[in-house]
């Protein structure tokens, strides 16, 4: 009979060097490839938006599945948010503060050079404002009202569109179109107002690290300074700047929903030119426990994991 530990044994030290080289992210992206269509496909969203009938939830549905069972990122064109460019300008202007109110349970001013978000040994380079709502918004420690109105306008914005996408969540696990929205009727979200210079040489603008969300929108000036590790390519690729598109991502909690069927990818900045973003981070209601989709399961692929509720989550044990 075969003896197939030596087998196993060189299978896990493959694996480990590819864990390692998928965290071995370079500082220099000059000579990365950009994605392609197939790493990272743009979704138009503009007439499921305007009239969410059947058709476009399939056609639509089929395409997120595609997307999140390769790479998990993709692009949504028009996408009709309506206070991105206010909050842009916000994110401007929010480094000329005088008085920056310092991270209180997770929300307020995070500096550039900081270590705590995501928590690694190398700095982040970006400077960010950070809210969080589980109940409501009004324990943010705001600098000012103009300012408030303008973050609260924007998550707004990104809450009703987290929403409205996610039958096509729904569809692209083969659900119905209204699977997801018991467990996200008031969802826990976190939002960042981010500004990075250009990232001084050797550094991350955002250290290397996979989102714990249900699914992570970004809104960026410049896509340019992201790059994500493609497992399936083994490489890290830099994102195409598609102006005006937004990118949505897997993360963790939606990863495990799928009974790690999705991946949670792998993502950091390097800017090399000033550039702002503003992710918003959409997570399930505080207290509902979600069970791993019923399609992803069967008796030769049991659920690996028991009902999560936000509480229960990776977001909740981070402290986001
Ligand atoms: O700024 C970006 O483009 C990405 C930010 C990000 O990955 C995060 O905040 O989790
Ligand atoms: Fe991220």
């Amino acid at each position: 009979m075969k003896d197939c530990s030596e087998d196993i044994g060189s299978r896990l030290a493959l694996r480990v060097a590819a864990e390692a080289e998928a965290w071995e992210a370079p500082r220099d992206v000059e000579g990365l490839a950009f994605v392609d269509a197939t790493d990272m496909p743009v979704l138009d969203v503009g007439r499921f938006l305007s009239d969410p009938n059947e058709e476009e939830r399939r056609r639509l549905g089929a395409e997120v599945r595609d997307a999140c069972e390769r790479v998990g990122f993709m692009y949504l064109k028009n996408h009709g948010l309506s206070a991105l460019d206010r909050a842009f300008a916000a994110a401007r202007e929010m480094k000329s503060f005088e008085e920056k109110t310092a991270l209180r349970r997770g929300q307020g001013f995070v500096m550039s050079g900081n270590r705590v978000l995501p928590e690694r040994s190398t700095a982040n380079y970006n400077e960010s404002f950070i809210v969080k709502r589980i109940d409501t918004l009004d324990d943010v420690p705001w600098p000012n009202d103009a300012f408030r109105d303008v973050v609260e306008a924007m998550a707004a914005d990104y809450e009703r569109l987290a929403k409205r996408i996610l039958p096509l969540y729904a569809e692209a696990f083969g659900m119905p179109p209204d699977y997801f929205l018991p467990f996200f009727e008031h969802p826990v979200f976190r939002m960042r107002l981010a500004t990075y210079d250009a990232t001084p040489p050797g550094q991350f603008g955002i250290s290397p690290h996979v989102d714990t969300s249900f699914f992570t929108l970004l809104a960026s000036t410049d896509y340019s300074g992201l790059v994500l590790y493609s497992t399936k390519k083994r490489a890290w690729l830099r994102a195409l700047d598609i102006p005006g598109a937004l990118v949505v991502n897997t993360g963790q909690l939606l990863a495990q929903l799928s009974n790690d069927t999705w991946p949670a990818t792998r993502h950091y900045v390097v800017a090399r030119a000033p550039r702002i973003s503003v992710p918003f981070f959409f997570n399930a209601t505080a207290s509902v426990p979600v069970p791993v989709v019923p399609s992803c399961v069967d008796d030769d692929h049991p659920a690996k994991y028991p009902p999560i509720s936000y509480l229960t989550s990776q977001a909740a044990a981070q402290g986001e």
